[in-house]
């Protein structure tokens, strides 16, 4: 059968070619949007998708600073860091990269950060806001997803969406949003007992767990929709999904492939959140 390849690389493209526009034009009226990344440590794959960060801001003209702390560094300097950004006026967006080192506890950080530059959608307020259905900054990967299946024109409406993986920063978010695009929404995870007999209903898996071929053709229902939002090795060193593609890809109606699927919509997502968030605090 055939099936479509959803092409996230081109579409988060186009995403970033339209962001380029809205700010020339903002620069043109004094407003230059700006990102802050920190990144605590030397971890090889917050490296690789911190630099594609930074680049994807360079290429769209959002001012970009990329701060390094070393690994020993302590919670109380790191968070310091953080309210130093909050007061910065050239900077409308936060991230502090994931994961970080053991000696410093996440939701301390986040909880920190702005909401207003919360450009990840992590903070309590932004995702307190996610769940009644406030506008505010969307976490960027499921954000990223709903996008990608917009432009794809793929309808959610009445369909049943089977989310695998109940992270705050993809899993549960991503539940939220299907929910409130009026799919009928399940949410697995590592102690669904006979994950296929959830995932075999679905007209919509979304994979998002980080483990390498966990879905496989006994896992999909023929004419299902596919996103993988997995990132992993296989045994070549490659980048794979959750999905294995080779055998999954033939009984579906459309398929994210990884890499080039979710991952460039997420960082799409991120520039698309720092233009909002500098054009909503300019505008205050
Ligand atoms: N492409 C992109 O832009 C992004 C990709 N990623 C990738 O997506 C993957 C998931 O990331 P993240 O959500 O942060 O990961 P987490 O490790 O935080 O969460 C993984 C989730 O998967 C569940 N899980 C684990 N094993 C199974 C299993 N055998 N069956 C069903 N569910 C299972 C866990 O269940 P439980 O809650 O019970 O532990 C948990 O809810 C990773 O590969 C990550 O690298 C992440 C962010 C962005
Ligand atoms: N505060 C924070 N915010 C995040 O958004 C965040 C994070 N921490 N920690 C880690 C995860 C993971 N993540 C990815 C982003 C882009 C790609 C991406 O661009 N992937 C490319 C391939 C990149 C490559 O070649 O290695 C692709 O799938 O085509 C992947 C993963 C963001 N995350
Ligand atoms: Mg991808």
């Amino acid at each position: 059968m055939a099936y479509q390849l959803i092409n996230g690389k081109q579409i988060a493209k186009e995403i970033r070619l339209e962001l380029k526009h809205e700010v020339e034009q903002l620069k043109a009226e004094g407003l230059q949007p700006g990102l802050a990344v920190i990144l605590v440590g030397n971890n090889p794959a917050s490296e690789t998708y911190v630099r594609g960060k930074i680049r994807a801001s360079e290429e769209i003209g959002i001012h970009s600073q990329l701060i390094r702390m070393n690994d020993t560094i302590t919670q109380e300097d790191l968070l310091s860091k953080v309210r130093e950004l909050n007061e910065d006026p050239n900077i409308h967006g936060i991230l502090v990269q994931l994961p970080l080192p053991d000696h410093i506890n996440p939701d301390k950080v986040i909880e920190v950060i702005s909401p207003s530059k919360d450009v990840d959608g992590f903070t309590p307020i932004n995702m307190g806001k996610l769940v009644i259905g406030q506008r505010g900054l969307l976490p960027c990967t499921p954000y990223g997803i709903m996008q990608m299946l917009d432009r794809t024109g793929i309808s959610l409406e009445g369909k049943h969406a089977v989310v695998v993986g109940r992270s705050n920063i993809v899993g549960k978010p991503m539940a939220i949003l299907l929910q409130q695009a009026n799919a009928t929404v399940t949410l697995c995870h590592s102690r669904t007992v006979d994950l296929p007999h959830y995932t075999r209903q679905a007209d919509l898996i979304i994979a998002a767990v980080g483990k390498l071929n966990l879905i496989t053709k006994e896992h999909v229902k023929p004419g299902a929709v596919v996103i993988d939002v997995g990132m992993n090795r296989n045994d070549a060193g490659k980048l794979a999904g959750d999905v294995n593609f080779e055998e999954v890809a033939p009984l579906t109606s459309a398929i994210t492939p990884v890499p080039g699927g979710v991952g460039p919509m997420t960082i799409a997502m991120l520039m698309k959140n720092t233009v909002s968030a500098a054009k909503a605090i300019w505008q205050r």
